[in-house]
């Protein structure tokens, strides 16, 4: 932040749409581009996505399976203490085989025209779109399994060439993350001895002297990774550094999330963008540049937004709504007309504080107003095709950036667009 302007108005709140990547020279084919990174300092990942620890996206379904897809997710906090730790207990006691418990979509009626030809087939699967969305999955045998597919005119087939690494400890057991409160030690305990690997802490906003003095007695209660956030802005990574320095990753974002009002309710908002840049900068003072992982948390729509996040400085992004519609999030389908819908909302909605305060008798009331919405978002299948599009697409923005990792994405370059400019870079005049 700019200390000599005006109450600080000079400061520029840039979000995923103020910027593009600018293009540069790409030593790597797409494909070839490596997407392995860290999440918090000792957690390794093969693919840079981290699902928020939200109560209509986290629960041990979604963590398991992001995790034998090389990606991790973070078990919410809105449930008893005993019932998350029993949910992370699961997670580890499952195979991390990704194709092991890959739910089976029936078919619709009229694919059995196509005939598909399989040759040597082992393991492996496939997503099947139509006109309309997703048509059906295919569970195969193996993954360089070839398709032919007859008469497919609108018919698309996703085939998952790709084996991926699952995020594994040092046993071969699934990597699972659970959310805490800063001022609830006990769970933080509970959760370590039921096998997190991970903790990620989950206020609002951390930067306020009690939630970092709770934050600082807690990193010293376990020895798991601990997450810290959220956060905004270079002074409050400072100071949580200062007063935690074992903190072991930052989660970054204020109110860009779909679903959250803080900026509206509260007036205060670093837009997710900002934020990481914001870190980045703190740590490049301390010396720290690239040693703490930073966690670019909310409002990421799309690969696009995901590549400007890690240009930007982040190791990892976190998502919430890019996951919620997903087969694997803990909501019910709901059928809305003909078509499915999942539940989403913010942790600070209504509905989602209700179930805090009813269901944790340790959480507490820090103030009276919702900072969060809740609603629908369209069902998307199992989370292996989000997934499969979303790393497939950072492969290709980091190769238009020039970057054949995300460590030398850091040196890739963003540039700021005009308003005109925002219009004419996506699609436009035609009838879509
Ligand atoms: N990332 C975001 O932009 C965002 C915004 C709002 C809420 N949330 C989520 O909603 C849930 C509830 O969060 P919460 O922090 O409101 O829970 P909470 O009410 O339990 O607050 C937890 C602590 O955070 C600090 N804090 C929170 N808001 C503050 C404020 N306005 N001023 C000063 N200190 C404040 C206080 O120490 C407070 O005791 C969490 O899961 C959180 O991640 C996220």
């Amino acid at each position: 932040m700019e200390e000599n302007s005006y109450h600080g108005i000079d400061t520029l709140l840039l979000t995923f749409d103020d910027v593009a990547i600018l293009p540069g020279l790409s030593t790597v084919e797409p494909h070839d581009v490596d997407l392995a990174t860290k999440v918090s300092k000792r957690i390794f990942v093969s693919t840079p996505f981290v699902s928020s620890p939200m109560d209509t996206v986290t629960e041990w379904r979604m963590a398991a399976a992001l995790a034998r897809l090389g990606a991790v997710g973070v078990i919410h906090r809105n449930m008893p203490r005993e019932e998350q730790a029993r949910q992370v207990r699961i997670v580890k006691g499952l195979s991390p085989s990704p194709w092991s418990e890959v739910p089976r979509i029936k078919l619709p009626d009229g694919l059995d025209n196509y005939s598909l030809i399989m040759e040597e087939v082992e393991a492996g699967a496939a997503v099947v779109f139509g006109a309309g969305g997703i048509k059906g999955y295919l569970v195969l045998e193996r993954p360089d399994a070839q398709f032919w597919l007859d008469k497919a005119r609108y018919l698309s087939l996703y085939l998952l060439r790709i084996r991926p690494l699952p995020t594994i400890d040092g046993d071969g057991r699934l990597i699972v993350g659970a959310a805490v409160s800063p001022f609830d030690i006990e769970r933080a305990r509970l959760l370590e001895k039921s096998g997190a690997d991970f903790l990620v802490v989950d206020v609002a906003h951390l930067h306020n002297t009690n939630a970092l003095s709770s934050l600082a007695r807690l990193v010293k209660e376990v020895s798991i990774d601990v997450v810290a956030g959220n956060l905004g802005t270079k002074e409050g990574v400072l100071d949580t550094l200062s007063r935690a320095e074992e903190v072991a990753g930052l989660r970054m974002g204020i109110s860009s999330g779909s679903i959250c009002s803080t900026g509206e309710v509260a007036g205060a908002a670093v837009p997710t963008l900002t934020a990481v840049m914001n870190a980045a900068q703190a740590l490049e003072e301390l010396g720290l540049a690239g040693r703490i992982p930073i966690i670019a948390d909310g409002g990421v729509r799309n690969a696009g937004d995901a590549a400007k996040a890690i240009i930007a400085g982040a190791s990892a992004v976190m998502g919430g709504r890019i996951f919620a519609g997903a087969e694997e999030s803990p909501g019910p389908r709901i059928r809305v007309g003909d078509r499915l819908y999942k539940p989403y909302r913010g942790m600070a909605s209504r509905g989602a504080m209700e179930r805090r305060f009813a269901v944790d008798r340790y959480s507490r009331q820090a103030k009276a107003v919702e900072e969060g919405v809740e609603g629908l978002v369209p069902y998307t299948g199992p989370v292996v095709k989000t997934l499969y599009e979303l790393a497939e697409g950072l492969k290709a923005a980091l190769g238009y950036a020039g970057a054949q990792d995300i460590i030398s994405a850091w040196r890739a370059r963003l540039a700021r667009v005009t308003p005109s400019g925002s219009r004419e870079i996506k699609p436009h005049d035609i009838l879509l």
